[in-house]
């Protein structure tokens, strides 16, 4: 296990702050609000701990700038198969931060595009792991939503609370929650402010997997051990295409499915694990 980026980055404008990371003794950057190690078998998952303990990791800017960038330079590295994003016992997060928005304006939303920046985590091409123990509410909800696989603890809550303060989410939660749990369930959810815990979650289908509390994150990095094992070449179209089925019809994803199918095909990664089958052996993935 190696320590890439530990704290200690001092208030900066946000313009001024991806230039202004401080570097660690290994020329790797460090962050204020986020712990980034690489975990597993030969250092191949990316693991980044949300660390705002006591605003229950509430989403604000600079953490989310944090974020972006700690995804930007593990996704550079090619010997990363695979992320986790996860929080503490306690939040995965709390949401937006509220005290950051509590005044600011239409203006200031609209030209600002406020909460524009958090899509990056779904446009990310490696696959992100959301290990979720404690609440997960609002932008937490949602940011665990923007990850491709959700693992919860048994103390989750996963809610959409924007009702309570008087707006809505923001940042996909009247998109992706009804995909995932269905209109009635999410409908609920949105207009009431109520939690769902982890078996509910389970059952509904927005997590795949609930595991004890205090072996949540062992058991998502884990599943990115194994991911990574395969051909990351492979995994992102993989991941492309299951992704979508959530943004297109049923004809048109079976027909980019084909297509990806075969493009396997020019592949050396396809060549090698279909050899390696036949001769009975464990593939080895070059990535290309
Ligand atoms: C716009 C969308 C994105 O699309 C949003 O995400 S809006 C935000 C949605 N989230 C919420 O409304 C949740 C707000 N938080 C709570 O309801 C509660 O904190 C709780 C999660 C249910 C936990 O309650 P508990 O009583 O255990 O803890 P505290 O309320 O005392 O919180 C401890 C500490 O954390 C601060 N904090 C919690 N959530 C946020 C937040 N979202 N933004 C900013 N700060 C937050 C809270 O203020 C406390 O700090 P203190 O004031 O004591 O310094």
């Amino acid at each position: 296990m190696s320590a890439l980026f530990t704290t200690g980055r001092a208030f900066l404008s946000r313009a001024a702050k991806s230039a202004a990371f401080s570097r660690s003794l290994s020329g790797l950057p460090t962050y204020e609000n986020i712990i980034v190690e690489k975990r597993g078998k030969n250092d191949s998952v990316g693991l980044i701990q949300l660390n705002r303990p006591k605003a229950l990791n509430a989403l604000c800017d600079a953490l989310f700038d944090d974020v972006n960038d700690a995804l930007d330079k593990l996704s550079e590295d090619k010997g990363v198969g695979c992320l986790v994003i996860t929080g503490n016992e306690k939040a995965f997060a709390a949401g937006a931060d509220i005290k950051e928005m509590q005044n600011k304006t239409f203006v200031d939303c609209a030209s600002g595009n406020f909460l524009g920046h958090w899509g990056r985590v779904s446009k990310n091409r490696k696959p992100i792991i959301a290990a979720v123990n404690g609440f997960a509410l609002g932008g937490g909800c949602e940011l665990a939503m923007m990850c491709d696989i959700i693992y919860a603890g048994e103390n989750a809550h996963f809610g959409q609370p924007e009702i309570l303060l008087g707006t809505i989410p923001g940042a996909g939660g009247t998109q992706r929650l009804p995909r995932y749990v269905g209109k009635s369930l999410a409908m609920e959810m949105v207009l009431t402010g109520n939690r769902i815990n982890a078996q509910t979650a389970l059952s509904a289908g927005l997590v795949s997997k609930i595991f004890p509390t205090g072996r949540l994150v062992d058991e998502a990095i884990k599943t990115a051990e194994t991911i990574s094992q395969n051909s990351q070449l492979i995994v992102a179209l993989a991941k492309e295409s299951v992704n979508k089925a959530y943004e297109t019809t049923l004809a048109e994803g079976n027909e980019f499915e084909k297509k990806i199918f075969h493009a396997t095909f020019a592949t050396a990664d396809r060549k090698e694990g279909m050899t390696a089958f036949v001769e009975k052996r464990k593939a080895d993935f070059k990535n290309n």
